[in-house]
C-alpha cells in the first residue's frame, strides 16, 4: 500500500528514542559545545589593559606567579574544579580592581582556583553559581552572603532596588570612605602593574577626591531595549499596549550582571532627580509606541538648563533644569563660574557636581609647580589634546595666555569655539581645531614647549604611540593627564617617563611623575578618573 493510500493521520510514526539515548545525544553535544568553547578560549588572550586584563593581573597576584606557571607548565590551567551551574560557597580573599570579589574555596587540598564573584567583599563567604570557566578561574552569578564582613559591609546603606541585579553599582553597601580606598588601591595596582616603571618613579598616590553628591548625581543615563519578537502579530500587539498593557517579554532599563540581557528599570538612584522624574513618562511612551519598532533601541536622557533662556555665565537666578531626550539638542550647563553647551550625543562629564573641583584641582597642580608668581619660567601656553567641548581648556584658560585646542568630533569643536565665545574668550587667546589629537603638533609651531602644558584626556583607549612619539619631539613643560581608565593611563605614563632615555638622551632632560590621584566621577560604582602631572626637568 502506498502511503498516500492510508488517509490523514495514518502516517507510521517514527520509532520514538528512548530516554536514556536522548540523554546520551544531549550530553554529548555539550561537551562538543563546552570542547569548542575551551578551544577558543586557550587561544584567547585578552586585550592588555582590557577588563578581563586588569581582572587576570589581580588573579595572578593572588594565586601567585609561581603557581600560575607550575599550572602553565602541568597543562591545568583550564582544569577547572566547579563544574557549570554548580553552586559553591567560598571564601572572598580580595576585591578586583572592576570592583568583584575574588573567592576561593578553603579546603585545604583545594586545587588553585580563583572564582571571580560580583556585590561581596573581602573576608566574606558567599555562595554563588559558576557560569563560565577561563584560565584559573571562573566567573560567578552571586547568590547570597553566608558570613558578611561587618566592618565593610552594612547593606542599610543600599539605596536601589535593583543591587545585585543591575550591572550598574556594586559598591552601595560600603561606606563612602571604604569606596574611596578601595579606589586609591586601584590607581596603586594600575601603576604597578602597567607602567612598568620603577617604584622610586611612582609618587606616593594621594587620597581619591570624593564627589559632593554620592547618589543623584549622573547627569546622563541611557536604558535600552529590544525590539518585538520577530513573529509577533503586531496588530494585536498594538491592542495590547493600546489597553494600557505592557508585554512581558519587554524590558526598558539597563543589563543585568554579567547578562547580555535587559531589565526594566523604573528609578536609577545614581541619576539625578531631573532624570528620574522625567523617566517614567519616557518609559510609558516606549511602552505604548513598541509596536512602530522595528529594532531595538537606547533612549538618552540628559540633564540640562533651560536653554530657552539667554545664557549668562555670571547670573543663575534664572537657572531651571530640564531633562533633554533628543540627540542633536544642545545641553547647557555650568562648571564654577563658566558655562558649557555641547550636542546631547557628543561626550561630556557626567557627573556635573565634581567638575568644579577636578578642573580646579588640574588647574591648581599645575600652578602649584611654579608658586612664585613672578617666575619667568612659568607656562603661558596650553593645548587641550581630546578637548570635546572645550571643558579644560576653558576652565584652566584664566592662568595663560594663549590656548588651543583638538578634537576629533566635528559637533565637540563647533561647540568649543561656541563656548569660547559663551564665556567672552577672544579667538586670538583660543583656537580649536578639529582633527586627531596627534595633528595638533604641526599647528603649534609657535607655542614655545619650554612655556606650554599639555592637557591630555584621551578615551579608555589611551593615546596611540604617534601621539606619544609626537608629544615627546615637542617635549611641552608641564603634562596633566586626566583619564577614565587609570590602566592605559599608567601605560602611556610609563611610555612618556621610560622613553625619556632614548628620545631625550642627550637634551639632559627627562620627564617626571609629580603627583597622581584619582577622583571619584563615579560613586557606588568600580571606576575612577586619574589625574597624573609630569613634568620635564
Ligand atoms: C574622555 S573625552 C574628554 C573630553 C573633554 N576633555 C572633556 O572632559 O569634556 C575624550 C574625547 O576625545 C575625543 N577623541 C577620541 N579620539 C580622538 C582622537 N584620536 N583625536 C582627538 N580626539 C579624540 C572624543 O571625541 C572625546 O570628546
Amino acid at each position: 500500500m502506498k502511503l498516500s493510500e492510508k488517509g490523514p493521520g495514518k502516517r507510521p510514526r517514527p520509532p520514538s528514542i528512548p530516554k536514556e539515548e536522548k540523554q546520551a545525544k544531549r550530553a554529548k553535544s555539550l561537551a562538543k559545545v563546552a570542547a569548542k568553547r575551551l578551544k577558543k578560549q586557550r587561544g584567547h588572550v585578552p586585550e592588555a589593559c582590557s577588563p578581563e586584563d586588569v581582572r587576570w593581573k589581580d588573579i595572578v597576584s593572588l594565586l601567585g606567579q609561581d603557581v600560575v606557571n607550575k599550572a602553565v607548565e602541568d597543562g591545568i590551567e583550564f582544569d577547572s574544579p566547579f563544574p557549570f551551574k554548580s553552586e559553591v560557597e567560598l571564601e572572598v580573599k580580595t576585591i578586583s580592581s572592576n570592583g568583584e570579589g575574588l573567592a576561593q574555596s578553603c579546603e585545604e587540598d583545594s586545587i588553585p582556583w580563583v572564582v571571580v564573584v560580583p556585590f561581596c567583599l573581602p573576608g566574606e563567604r558567599v555562595k554563588c553559581r559558576v557560569f563560565k570557566n577561563d584560565r584559573m578561574h571562573s566567573l560567578a552569578d552571586f547568590i547570597q552572603i553566608i558570613r558578611p564582613n561587618t566592618e565593610l559591609r552594612d547593606d542599610e546603606r543600599v539605596k536601589c532596588k535593583y543591587f545585585s541585579k543591575c550591572g550598574g553599582c556594586q559598591y552601595q553597601m560600603l561606606s563612602y570612605d571604604s569606596q574611596l580606598a578601595f579606589k586609591r588601591d586601584v590607581v596603586v595596582k594600575a601603576y604597578k602593574n602597567y607602567s612598568d616603571l620603577p617604584a622610586s618613579s611612582i609618587p606616593e598616590i594621594q587620597p581619591t577626591i570624593g564627589s559632593p553628591l554620592q547618589y543623584g548625581y549622573r547627569t546622563k543615563i541611557t536604558p535600552h531595549f529590544q525590539a518585538p519578537p520577530p513573529k509577533i502579530d503586531r496588530t494585536a500587539l498594538q491592542a495590547q499596549v493600546e489597553a494600557g498593557e505592557k508585554p512581558d517579554w519587554l524590558q526598558i532599563g539597563f543589563n543585568i550582571q554579567s547578562q547580555n540581557k535587559v531589565m526594566d528599570i523604573e528609578e536609577c538612584p545614581i541619576a539625578t532627580p531631573v532624570l528620574n522624574h522625567a523617566l517614567p513618562e519616557i518609559y510609558q511612551n516606549v511602552v505604548k509606541t513598541i509596536h512602530t519598532y522595528k529594532k531595538g533601541a537606547t533612549l538618552l536622557l540628559r540633564e540640562s538648563l533651560d536653554t530657552s533662556v539667554d545664557p549668562d555665565p555670571q547670573d543663575t537666578s534664572k537657572d531651571k533644569q530640564v531633562c533633554i531626550t533628543n540627540n542633536h539638542a544642545s545641553i547647557r550647563e555650568r562648571v564654577g563660574g563658566f558655562l558649557f553647551e555641547y550636542v546631547a550625543s557628543s561626550f561630556f562629564q557626567n557627573n556635573n557636581a565634581i567638575l568644579p573641583a577636578l578642573t580646579s584641582y588640574v588647574r591648581e597642580a599645575i600652578a602649584s609647580l611654579y608658586p612664585d608668581p613672578s617666575d619667568l619660567a612659568r607656562p603661558t601656553h596650553l593645548i587641550d589634546t581630546y578637548c570635546g567641548s572645550g571643558l579644560f581648556a576653558i576652565t584652566l584658560s584664566p592662568d595663560f595666555s594663549t590656548v588651543a585646542g583638538i578634537e576629533i568630533s566635528a559637533d565637540s569643536i563647533l561647540y568649543a569655539k561656541h563656548n569660547a565665545k559663551l564665556n567672552n574668550i577672544t579667538p586670538d587667546k583660543m583656537s580649536f581645531r578639529k582633527g586627531d589629537a596627534a595633528e595638533i603638533f604641526k599647528s603649534v609651531s609657535d607655542f614655545p614647549p619650554e612655556k606650554t602644558v599639555m592637557v591630555i584626556d584621551p578615551p579608555r583607549k589611551g593615546c596611540d604611540d604617534p601621539f606619544i612619539k609626537q608629544l615627546l619631539e615637542f617635549r611641552p613643560k608641564v603634562v596633566a593627564y586626566v583619564s577614565c581608565n587609570v590602566h592605559t593611563q599608567a601605560r602611556d605614563v610609563g611610555k612618556i617617563l621610560g622613553a625619556t632615555q632614548d628620545v631625550l638622551e642627550g637634551k639632559g632632560e627627562k620627564y617626571v611623575l609629580e603627583s597622581l590621584r584619582g577622583f571619584d566621577l563615579f560613586p557606588q560604582t568600580a571606576h575612577v578618573e586619574s589625574v597624573a602631572i609630569l613634568r620635564l626637568v
